[in-house]
């Protein structure tokens, strides 16, 4: 588990202290994929550094599995580095170095294991992230994805517990962007590895994320699962992010569908009911019309969801509602 605990950053510039951060406390489990998201200057570098201590806070506390970090030794904290990986925009690899050797770099510099054990810990990492015959070229003859993939073994090199990657895929293609993201996904799975990722595209929180942060000048405005997040934004930051991603016209959100009759409620549907036809039998069983006002329907990292706005007439409409409560969705009546 790492934790922020009421953490604050200030830079100093020209004798002035310039706020980043206030206040801000989060708690990631460990083994998940954990989102933070914001607008540009909103904080999401600023706050993922601290994570490693890149960044000294100000104020507060960043505990990793119980011990406080600010507090380490100089050994403690090179200790740090090799427990926390991190994966750079623009990658960061040694242009004069082969991959290979790029790769191999963490693990001398850990000066734990011999010349053979490295080159064989750099073969593993060359086939977890499907780079083997590239083993000898140089970074400037990559595409982008493969050099974030060189990015993501140097970072796995001494067997991290967490991974950050700071907008690791914002200098990508929509179509590599999806593949470096499956692998990182892979990697959470199979190592149980803790991912925390800074972005400012929703698109990338939903591929991969279980949790999400939103940032917003300096301050967590919400923060929860991915799916509640995206189903029932709540902060005006989130929902106009949300809105986006979903091409969504905000100010038909606040249609009061002046124009059709009977009670218009909006139904979320989450995990296998999405595909159950649960519509067509609360309809039949409880003698109610309805008629489809908005809707979509889509997947949330591995989860089906979907959100139907629906116009509702009959005698028993209270009894339609409570069966599609008793079902598991979400019920929300707008009028
Ligand atoms: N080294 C620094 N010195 C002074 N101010 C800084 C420094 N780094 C960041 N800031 C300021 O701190 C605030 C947060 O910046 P930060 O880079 O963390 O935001 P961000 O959300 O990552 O933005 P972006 O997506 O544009 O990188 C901004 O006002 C920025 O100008």
């Amino acid at each position: 588990m790492i934790k922020l605990e009421n953490v604050s950053k200030a830079y100093r510039v020209d004798g002035r202290d310039i706020p980043a951060l206030a206040g801000v406390s989060l708690s990631i489990p460990t083994g998940t994929v954990f989102g933070i998201i914001g607008h540009s200057g909103a904080g999401k570098s600023t706050l993922i550094r601290l994570i490693n201590l890149l960044e000294r806070p100000t104020g507060g506390r960043i505990v990793l599995d119980g011990d406080d970090v600010t507090e380490l030794s100089t050994a403690g904290l090179r200790g740090l580095r090799q427990q926390v990986g991190m994966i750079f925009q623009h990658f960061n690899l040694l242009g004069s170095k082969t991959i290979g050797d790029n790769i191999a770099f963490p693990l001398k510099i850990a000066g734990k294991l011999s010349k053979a054990e490295i080159n064989q810990r750099v073969n593993e990492l060359l086939a977890l992230v499907g780079l083997t015959e590239h083993k000898n070229k140089y970074p400037a003859q990559l595409s982008g994805g493969q050099k974030q993939r060189v990015g993501i073994a140097r970072a796995l090199a001494n067997r991290p517990k967490v991974l950050l990657c700071d907008e690791a895929t914002s200098a990508l293609d929509p179509q590599t962007t999806q593949s470096v993201l499956q692998l990182l996904l892979d990697i959470n799975r199979q190592l149980g590895l803790t991912i925390v990722l800074i972005t400012h595209e929703m698109d990338v929180i939903r591929s991969i994320c279980d949790r999400v942060a939103v940032i917003d000048d300096g301050a967590i405005v919400e923060e929860g699962e991915v799916t509640q997040v995206f189903l029932h934004p709540k902060h005006p930051t989130t929902r106009r992010f949300v809105f986006e991603a979903e091409h969504i016209d905000e100010s038909k959100q606040f249609d009061d569908y002046t124009h059709v009759s009977g009670k218009v409620v909006r139904l979320t549907f989450i995990g296998e009911s999405t595909y159950q036809p649960i519509l067509g039998s609360v309809a039949r069983d409880c003698a109610v019309d309805f008629s489809i006002l908005a809707g979509r329907i889509e997947r949330i990292k591995d989860t089906p969801c979907g959100q139907l706005t629906i116009a509702l007439s009959g005698n028993d409409i209270d009894a339609a509602l409570a069966r599609f409560a008793a079902e598991g969705i979400d019920v929300e009546v707008l009028r």
